[in-house]
């Protein structure tokens, strides 16, 4: 029999992280777009998730529990809000014990130029997109050091890598978001909590099909990635997963960059 090489996108199955059964799971955002397909990921290796957002995702936790027979719990709860988000943690702790697994992914990349925007709007986007990483992870270090370590994830995005044009808070966020993964691993290191950076490339969400994806934005993207395919939410499982588990034991402050080679 002749062996070949998969290029295909991967399936929830194809991944085994033992170390992960059992985990307690803490994702912002963990019920649509990339977010959702971690919440799965971890679920599939038998991992406990909770997740916050702020649109109801009772369908998502139903088809998710008739799946693995494992339910996400959901927390409504807008991540601008601190101490909402801090309840949420408490929440999730009652719920599947001390969180060993923390990913940071919800975002919101609004479009704006440099003229249109307000000092209110600045400060909204970045208590969106930089702000509750801080906090989640000052939430969660105390659970972590009981459990003897743990792992933190930070969804950034190559348009700080690249420089993109169209949305400079958002952008100037994501860079934030690796200064301060270095700056946590620091802290945490000598409490074995390893914080690591996700960085995707361009992602075909939902949501970036519904608002931004065109036939012309989406070519000169590939035509700039080495491998020359759009990029399926699967993708980032995989590297997620592998992050937070002891696979990745000595690694920490580091991006893992996800994008087909476009950076
Ligand atoms: N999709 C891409 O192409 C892409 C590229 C680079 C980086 N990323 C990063 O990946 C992560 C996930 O992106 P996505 O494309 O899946 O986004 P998405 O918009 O599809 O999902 C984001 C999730 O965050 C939640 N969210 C947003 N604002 C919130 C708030 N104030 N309070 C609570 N929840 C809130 C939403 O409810 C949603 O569930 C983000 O950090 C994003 O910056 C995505």
């Amino acid at each position: 029999m002749t062996e070949t090489v998969s290029t295909t996108a991967p399936t929830f199955a194809d991944f085994c992280y033992p170390d992960l059964s059992g985990a307690s799971v803490f994702i912002t955002g963990g019920g649509s777009g990339i977010g959702a397909a971690l919440t799965e990921g971890f679920l599939a290796q038998g991992a406990k998730v909770a997740f916050v957002g702020l649109s109801d995702a009772s369908e998502f936790c139903d088809a998710m529990e008739a799946r693995y027979a494992s339910r996400p719990l959901f927390i409504a709860c807008d991540i601008q809000d601190i101490e909402a988000l801090q309840a949420a943690v408490t929440q999730a702790r009652a719920a599947h014990g001390p969180i060993g697994v923390l990913v940071n992914n919800a975002a919101r990349d609004t479009r704006h130029t440099l003229e249109d925007w307000t000092v209110e709007q600045w400060d909204e986007s970045i208590a969106t997109n930089l702000r509750p990483q801080f906090f989640t992870a000052q939430a969660v270090a105390p659970d972590m050091r009981a459990l003897g370590g743990g792992a933190i994830i930070n969804l950034s995005s190559n348009s700080y890598m690249l420089g993109l044009g169209g949305y400079p808070t958002y952008v100037t966020a994501k860079a934030g978001i690796m200064g301060l993964t270095k700056a946590l691993a620091r802290e945490l290191g000598p409490d074995a909590i390893r914080v690591n950076c996700l960085i995707p490339g361009w992602v075909m969400t939902e949501r970036q099909r519904e608002l931004w994806v065109n036939d012309k934005d989406l070519n000169e993207c590939i035509d700039q990635q080495c491998l020359k395919e759009a990029i399926p939410v699967e993708d980032m499982i995989n590297p997620c997963l592998f992050l937070a588990s002891t696979a990745s034991r000595m690694m920490t402050g580091q991006p893992m960059v996800v994008d087909g080679g476009r950076v």
